[in-house]
């Protein structure tokens, strides 16, 4: 499945090598947009099979970061590699979904016909739209016309193409946005199963209160990195308890 390696006999030992690297690492990168600096030197790393959450007030850089990560943002310093490679390299294109805010489907097709032409794109497996419309709750919606979806229909439909091929990182951005607390909850627990199989899951919001369904938490604030912690452990050593307090805690001790 993910993470194969030609030359190992069976799964255990090239698994172990794999996990040990990072998805994703970033060394002093320094993004500049319309002429501001909006990532300020960034250090991170991302473990693999666990799910990070970016979370921030809007404008602080999370988009630019994730679109750093994804290889589509002009860079004016540093490094990212992703999954062993440059961010952004020709084979990494199968092994990244990305998940932009603003859903990328065609309008006048059908939710099947959106995803079979996504998949025909990518070369995935036939089987994969009618898995991936399961996976993110639309089952039933298939003949549906993309344009006539929900905002949080659409955007569920984004989801899936970017779950096509059974990427091993999936960066998603906001991807709760807008939907209601029954969908929100479904997601995050297909996010946690996808993580469980072994995929590598960077998510931003900006509602905290998602934060405890992560296993990490990278907070920033005006493009620089507040915390790189677990959950429990940024309650722990601010004493609050919950993260937006942690985070409010944060931002006065910086100041
Ligand atoms: N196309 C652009 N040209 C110039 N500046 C931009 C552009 N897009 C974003 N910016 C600026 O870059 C900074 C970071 O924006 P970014 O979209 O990464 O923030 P964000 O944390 O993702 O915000 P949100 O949560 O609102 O999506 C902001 O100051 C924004 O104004």
């Amino acid at each position: 499945m993910m993470n194969s390696s030609p030359a190992g006999p069976g799964p255990a030992a090239p698994a172990a090598t794999a996990t040990a690297a990072p998805a994703v690492r970033v060394e002093g990168l320094t993004v500049v947009r319309g002429g501001r600096t909006v990532l300020h030197g960034l250090d991170l790393e991302v473990a693999r099979g666990s799910i990070t959450g970016l979370l921030g007030p809007s404008g602080c850089g999370k988009s630019t970061l994730l679109r750093a990560i994804v290889g589509v943002q002009r860079t004016a310093g540093g490094r990212v590699e992703v999954l062993g490679e440059p961010a952004g390299g020709a084979g990494l294109r199968h092994r990244v979904g990305y998940v932009t805010q603003a859903p990328s489907v065609y309008g006048d097709l059908s939710v099947i016909e959106n995803l079979d032409y996504f998949a025909a794109v990518l070369g995935a497996p036939r089987t994969d739209p009618a898995r991936v419309i399961a996976q993110v709750g639309l089952a039933g919606h298939e003949r549906d016309t993309a344009d006539r979806l929900s905002g949080g229909q659409r955007a569920r439909v984004s989801l899936a193409a970017a779950l096509l091929g059974t990427p091993e990182l999936l960066v998603l951005d906001e991807p709760t946005v807008g939907l209601d607390p029954v969908l929100r909850q479904d997601l995050w627990r297909l996010f946690r199963s996808l993580a469980d199989q072994g995929a590598t899951l960077l998510v931003s919001s900006h509602v905290m209160d998602e934060a405890t369904r992560c296993d990490r938490l990278l907070l920033m604030r005006e493009g620089r990195l507040l915390a790189d912690d677990t959950p429990a452990e940024l309650l722990r050593s601010t004493g609050t308890a919950d993260i937006d307090s942690a985070f409010l805690d944060l931002v006065e001790s910086t100041r």
